[in-house]
């Protein structure tokens, strides 16, 4: 089984997918730092030296080839995966995938990344409070139509790391 996190960046993919995985035991997989690996590269350098497009290519490349692999694992995705190309029909119809939606509010994202902002390259030029929620405002208006067509939603303001998990992990049962 695969089970795959999605969601705005910030929103505690990363966070909640390594709790979730130690929990139950399976692998955890990180879409951003598994490109990093493969590509020798930092996601912010991808953007700098080879540019979005790029970025967007081998994630798609690398999402298919992780759908592809034997074993139980939890997938977090970077923030825009399921929002380019056909990622997001990918993980609905990959027979061994369980996918979450973890869905926060803004003034939550803004909380979150506040202090993170830099190696977030389509956020690191954001500086007020004000910009980073119009942004913000706009960005996920765009992406939840995606985010939402995850197999479960999870509202995740408000909780602590382990109430999440443990939602997530009654869904599976
Ligand atoms: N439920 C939570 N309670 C407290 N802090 C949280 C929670 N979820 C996430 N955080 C914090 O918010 C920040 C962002 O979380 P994380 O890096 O897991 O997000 P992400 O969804 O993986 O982002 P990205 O898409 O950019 O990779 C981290 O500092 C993390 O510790
Ligand atoms: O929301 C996005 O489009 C991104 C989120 C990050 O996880 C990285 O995948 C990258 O910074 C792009
Ligand atoms: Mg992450």
């Amino acid at each position: 089984m695969i089970i795959v996190l999605m969601g705005y960046m910030g929103c505690g993919k990363s966070t909640i997918g390594r709790q979730l995985s130690k929990i139950l035991r399976f692998d955890f997989l990180d879409l951003d730092d598994y490109i990093e690996s493969k590509e020798q590269y930092s996601v912010k350098e991808i953007f700098n030296n080879k540019g979005e497009i790029y970025f967007r290519k081998k994630e798609a490349t690398y999402l298919k080839e992780i759908l592809e692999s034997k074993g139980n694992k939890v997938l977090a995705l970077g923030g825009g995966t399921p929002c380019y190309g056909n990622n997001i029909d990918l993980i609905l119809n990959s027979k061994i995938s369980k996918s979450f939606y973890l869905k926060a509010s803004i003034p939550q994202l803004i909380s979150n990344l506040k202090n993170e902002k830099d190696k977030r390259p389509l956020i690191s030029h954001l500086n007020s409070k004000e910009e980073f929620a119009e942004y913000l405002g706009k960005h996920l208006f765009e992406r939840s139509p995606f985010y939402s067509k995850a197999n479960y939603t999870i509202s995740t303001d408000q909780k602590s790391v382990s109430e999440i998990v443990e939602k997530i992990v009654l869904k599976l049962v």
